[in-house]
């Protein structure tokens, strides 16, 4: 579905992503793990077209990512959070998930603002209903960001994310400030919309039970590099990441 050949990124001097492969399979959890620096978030930025690679390719269903402007990624189904949350807090809830689904709209702007465009609206309502409802944020709607715990927050920008209904989503980081429960909760969520919306998923997470508990494949990276591949088993029994973690902790 997504597959990511030989993509090199440079910045000036640093060479922050070095010969990257992987492939990403249509319905699958596959997550991008590495210690800090590892160039895990600059791959993702050469997905959606925020950073271009000096070579390689990045194919999605067939055509080349890399000739997309970073604005119209959307349009090809493939949607990112970022480590930090980025809600609109002078938006309540409703409206930070409307606001995920506007690009979708192929009629008249006036029309929409008119109020003209009612099975639209009805449409979209629905929808937004819907994914609250699987989310459990349904009776959260008409708050508003800053009355809402962290925890509720990461489940309002998964919403955003999947109310534009896309093929991929990429999230980065999305357990980093999250507590035990809290993680588990986003663990559920995200087995909820793999299965039932049928939406694939690429995670970036430190998380290691997050990531062991939920990946049909793994991939490792360390210093811009591919060190590994596999299921979360062959993953956690390969020696060089094993290595490449314990020395992490070593100099942490
Ligand atoms: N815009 C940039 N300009 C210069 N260097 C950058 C830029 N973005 C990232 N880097 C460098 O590229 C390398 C890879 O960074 P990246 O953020 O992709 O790592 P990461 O694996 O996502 O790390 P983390 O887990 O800490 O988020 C790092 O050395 C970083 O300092």
């Amino acid at each position: 579905m997504l597959e990511i050949k030989n993509v090199t990124v440079k910045f000036g001097g640093l060479t922050a992503v070095k010969n990257m492969s992987m492939t990403i399979e249509k319905g699958k959890i596959h997550s991008l793990i590495g210690p800090n620096g590892a160039g895990k978030t600059t791959l993702f930025n050469v997905i959606t077209g925020v950073v271009k690679p000096v070579s390689g390719e990045v194919i999605f269903q067939g055509k080349n990512l890399l000739k997309v402007k970073p604005e119209e990624i959307i349009y090809k189904g493939i949607t990112r959070t970022f480590q930090n949350l980025q809600l609109f807090n002078f938006l309540n809830v409703y409206e930070n998930i409307y606001s995920g689904i506007v690009h979708n709209f192929n009629g008249d702007i006036i029309q929409l603002i008119n109020g003209k465009s009612k099975s639209f609206e009805k449409d979209i309502r629905d929808k937004i209903l819907g994914i609250a409802e699987l989310l459990g944020i349904k009776n959260r709607l008409s708050s508003y960001p800053t009355q809402l715990s962290y925890g509720i927050l990461k489940r309002i920008e998964i919403a955003r994310a999947i109310v534009s209904e896309p093929k991929i989503i990429l999230f980065d980081e999305p357990a980093a400030g999250l507590n035990t429960e809290e993680t588990n909760e986003i663990e559920d969520i995200f087995k909820l919309i793999n299965k039932k919306r049928e939406i694939t998923i690429l995670l970036v997470e430190h998380d290691m039970s997050l990531v062991m508990n939920i990946s049909d494949k793994i991939t490792v990276m360390s210093f811009g590099e591919k060190i590994a591949e596999g299921t979360p088993d062959e993953i956690a029994n390969n020696e060089e990441v094993i290595k490449v973690y314990l020395g992490e902790n070593e100099n942490a």
